[in-house]
Formats: structure tokens, sequence, C-alpha cells
């Protein structure tokens, strides 16, 4: 299991601009306030609407990973609800990021599995696939392999590439610091008369 910093201990947005503010995942927001993710990128690819690959996806993802669909950006057909996220929190996976809608969001929130998402739908999906499992996908025109860090909070989602965690959790510490000392003069302006 890759060692990626836990959630909430680098903003999103700092991650980002650590890699030249590129990496976010375009659309793609949190399905409730507070909703935090971090964790290696297990990734499905599945027909528009359709989530069988999903069902198959909990077959063999492990602790911490987080589930990273591409669903084609498709807003018509809610891919995952509050059975589907039950069976999430079971296996201890890190979250859900789709590509893709969502229903059941009131009872998402009441599980606590992090869930992000480009829609909400009350409509149901298809379960007859096709999907594929563990290859290079997109989300929100980010590309995603499995094994890449992947991080969201309130303000989205962020792809690392796996060979570039190290480089962008340095830099995005020391963008921390940076932040810090522009807080601090902030602080320090006063009204002019
Ligand atoms: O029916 C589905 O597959 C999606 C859903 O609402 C759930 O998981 O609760
Ligand atoms: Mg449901």
């Amino acid at each position: 299991m890759h060692d990626y910093p836990k959630p909430g201990a680098l903003p999103v947005a700092t991650v980002s601009d650590a890699m030249d503010r590129f990496g976010v995942a375009d659309g793609i927001r949190p399905l409730w306030p507070g909703a935090q993710l971090s964790g290696p990128a297990f990734t499905v690819w599945t027909r528009p609407g359709d989530n069988k690959g999903l069902h198959a996806a909990f077959e063999t993802i492990r602790r911490g990973e987080v589930l990273v669909v591409n669903g084609g950006g498709d807003a018509t057909r809610a891919l995952i609800g509050e059975l589907v996220v039950q069976k999430a929190k079971a296996l201890a996976i890190g979250g859900i990021v789709l590509d893709g809608a969502a229903r059941d969001v009131a009872e998402l929130a009441e599980l606590g599995v992090p869930v992000f998402a480009r829609a909400v739908t009350p409509a149901g999906p298809w379960k007859t696939g096709p999907y594929l499992i563990g290859s290079t996908i997109a989300v929100g025109g980010v590309p995603v392999s499995p094994g890449d860090w992947v991080l969201g909070d309130d303000d989205g989602v962020a792809v690392v590439p796996s060979g570039r965690v190290a480089q962008v959790v340095d830099g995005a510490r020391t963008l921390i610091e940076g932040e810090a000392e522009r807080r601090a003069a902030n602080q320090r302006l006063v009204p002019r008369d």
C-alpha cells in the first residue's frame, strides 16, 4: 500500500499549486460538506450510466484505495447510492470519485464515506456493462492510473501521478510556509484614512 498523506493533511488547492496548478478534476464536487479523501487510485472505466463495473471493483478493491470512475461525465443515471456506499464503508475504502452522477445524497453524508461526483440525479443505473478495471482513465479531464494519489476536500479533487508524489508533497509544504507569511502580513494591514 502506498504511504500517502492522510485525508485533509494538505489542501487540494495547494497540492494543485505545487503541480503548476494542473491536476484538478474539472467539475467534480464533494457530495457533502467536509468530505475529505486521500489514497491510491483504483480505476474503473464504465459505459455511461452503468454500474456493473463498480460492483466488480468491490470484489478486489483494498482498504484505503479510492474508487475512481470514468463514467463519461454522464449526469442522467446515478452510478452509486446508499447501498453501494454501504459496501464501500464495510470494505474501508478511501472514498469514491465519479466522473458521473450519484443519488441518495442524504444517506451518503450520514454514512460518512467521502464521495465526489459531477452530478446528482434520482435516476438509477443500468447494470449490464461493459467496463474496464485497472486501466488509465480520465476524471474531469485529468489522467488517472492505478496507484496515483487522489485527494479531495471541500474545493474538489486533484490527482498526482504516483512517481511525482514526493516532489509535489515537498512543493506543497513549501507553499504552505509561504502562505503563512502572507497571512501574517495580511493581519498587519490597517485601514488607510
Ligand atoms: O441502485 C443502485 O445501484 C444505486 C443505488 O441507488 C444504491 O446503491 O443505493
Ligand atoms: Mg439507492
